[in-house]
């Protein structure tokens, strides 16, 4: 199950950002090239495990668009993306990101109360980004069916779990300066 994907995961390099060991893959970075057939595994993969009676499905500019596009390809559901910056339109809402090595401010538009989503995202780590999504969708009245990520690492899951919110996370790994190891398989249990 998922072997595209793990395969690819330990063989991830890692670099250091500030003191953050980042792992450079093409799901979550798009370095290398992003094998269609790996990103076909994971949208099978989440068509299986994923509430999809939603009226979108909502990811986050930039690398939740491969995996969240080619879902939305595969099951007709529309495609909202959390872009990192404004429109100005009426209903627009802003949210401040946080992560293990960047800050910034999403916007989302497109969404009303009542509407119901499924967030598909390619990684989860410190939760920053997930949490404050979460949490504005929820201001906003919009229900969030599921919230999946391709990948997870480190103790964001936690966070998470304290808003109500328990991601499905396809592979969770431990990134450290010797490398990518694998953790956790969705389904493996
Ligand atoms: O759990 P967290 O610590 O919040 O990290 C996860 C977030 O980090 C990455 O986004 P990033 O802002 O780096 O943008 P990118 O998708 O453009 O690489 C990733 O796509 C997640 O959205
Ligand atoms: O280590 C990482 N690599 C790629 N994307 C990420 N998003 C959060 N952490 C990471």
């Amino acid at each position: 199950m998922l072997e595209r994907l793990k395969d690819s995961l330990v063989k991830s390099p890692v670099i250091k950002r500030g003191e953050y060991n980042y792992f450079i893959h093409p799901i979550s970075d798009g370095v290398p090239s992003i094998d269609p057939r790996l990103v076909q595994e994971i949208s099978d993969y989440i068509e299986r495990i994923a509430d999809l009676n939603v009226d979108t499905i909502l990811t986050v500019e930039a690398m939740g668009i491969p995996v969240a596009n080619a879902l939305s390809l595969k099951t007709g559901i529309p495609l909202t993306i959390v872009r990192k910056r404004p429109y100005f339109l009426e209903g627009e809402v802003e949210l401040s990101q946080s992560t293990g090595y960047s800050k910034g401010t999403l916007y989302i538009n497109g969404l009303k109360k009542g509407d119901r989503v499924v967030i598909v995202d390619d990684v989860v780590s410190t939760g920053g980004t997930l949490l404050a999504l979460a949490k504005a969708l929820q201001n906003m009245g919009v229900e969030i069916t599921d919230v999946i990520s391709v990948i997870g690492r480190g103790d964001g899951l936690l966070k998470l779990k304290e808003l109500g919110v328990e991601p499905k996370i396809l592979v969770t790994i431990d990134v450290s300066e010797k490398g990518v190891e694998i953790q956790d398989v969705f389904g493996d249990q």
